[in-house]
């Protein structure tokens, strides 16, 4: 029956319940986003059963909570905690002002796919990654998903279509197009920019951007994004063909929101790993296949690409895009962004 909602389409879903409060069902479990869940929700989930707060082995590690279930820790949740007590545990932004959340008792033994599913869910909604979860049969309206199969289906990679494209003549070069393409699974949109007509059975010069909205856009001197962007398409300009992702993973894929609370973290004077760490966060949640698949998708088998990142190189040529030749691309490089590339070279294993 087509009118019934496919996996991907309620997850979908499942994303906007989460970033607006409500809870999602997995498993015979009610899980919501705390840092979306509001007093009336927690009090309801409260009358069910008993709350457990799900967090990742990262922001565990930053609480000295054992986290028992390898990637995740399931934290106990007195009777007398309130959402600002969640949110506290959840959001590292006054770890410094308020270091003692604890001691925190974490359980062990029992079935975790629940909380690793909303963990993942969360994660996909660009929220902070902590969710509360009660063991309760659905009330009817909430969207149902089995547990399982939604973390399959959020690691697996989404079908991206052509939906839309156009010449754009830029300042770095006249002939070129822009040409969007969507993701089957609801998520952001992602961008393709073609300078002149590059043949598809050579490589071309490629660039897989991430979207930095702070750099690209604002001009940003925390990190090199910008410069890199305007001299990719100078290049490729000058080259007279390129092809330019432009890849919707603010933040290396934690999303805006999360990457300032990343920034603030760094205010305080952790590095852009540590605040990713201390957010619950791995240093990098981009998923690279993407880019492949994009190339596949418009005709190329093989690029010259410009990056620094090693990883990105990698996952390319695991994915079926040959890289022929790796361009360097070190621009932009400022007294307030020294450290930031540092730590990418010395943490990150970017070639700097
Ligand atoms: N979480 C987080 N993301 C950041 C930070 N600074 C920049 N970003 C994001 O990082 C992404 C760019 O990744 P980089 O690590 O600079 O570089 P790269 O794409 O891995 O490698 P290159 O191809 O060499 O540029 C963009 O999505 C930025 O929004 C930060 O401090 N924290
Ligand atoms: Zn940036």
């Amino acid at each position: 029956m087509s009118l019934i909602p496919t996996l991907p389409e309620t997850i979908s879903r499942a994303r906007t319940d989460l970033r607006v409060g409500l809870p999602v069902a997995l498993d015979g479990h009610l899980a919501a986003a705390v840092e979306t869940l509001t007093p009336a929700r927690l009090a309801d989930l409260r009358g069910l059963g008993r709350v457990v707060l799900g967090i990742t082995d990262r922001r565990a590690e930053t609480l000295k909570a054992r986290a028992y279930d390898g990637d995740l820790a399931r934290v106990r949740v007195p009777a007398d905690a309130d959402v600002a007590w969640l949110r506290a545990v959840a959001d590292p932004a006054d770890d410094l002002r308020v270091p003692m959340k604890g001691p925190l008792f974490t359980d062990r033994d029992g079935d975790t796919a629940a909380h690793r599913a909303a963990i993942a869910l969360a994660k996909s909604a660009q929220l902070l990654p902590a969710v509360v979860l009660v063991q309760a049969e659905p009330p009817p309206g909430l969207t149902v998903l089995p547990a399982g199969a939604t973390l399959a289906q959020l690691a697996a990679e989404a079908a991206l279509l052509p939906v839309a494209a156009a010449r754009l003549p830029l300042a770095a070069a006249e002939r070129s197009r822009l040409q969007i393409l969507r993701p089957e699974d609801g998520g952001a949109e992602h961008y393709a920019v073609e300078i002149g007509d590059p043949p598809r059975d050579a490589p071309v010069l490629a660039r897989l951007h991430s979207a930095c909205f702070t750099g690209d856009v604002l001009g940003s001197l925390k990190c090199d994004c910008g410069p890199q962007l305007h001299a990719a398409l100078t290049a490729m300009g000058q080259a007279g063909a390129g092809v330019l992702l432009y890849l919707n993973q603010e933040g290396r894929g934690i999303g805006l929101a999360n990457k300032m609370r990343a920034y603030d973290l760094q205010s305080q004077g952790f590095d852009t790993v540590e605040a990713n760490h201390r957010l619950g966060f791995e240093d990098d949640e981009r998923d690279f296949r993407l880019g492949a698949a994009m190339l596949r998708r418009m005709g190329f088998r093989a690029v010259r690409l410009m990056t620094n990142n090693p990883r990105k190189v990698a996952m390319m040529q695991a994915h079926g895009i040959e890289v022929v030749d790796r361009v360097p691309l070190v621009v932009g490089v400022n007294p307030w962004n020294e450290g930031y590339l540092a730590v990418k070279r010395d943490k990150s294993g970017h070639l700097l």
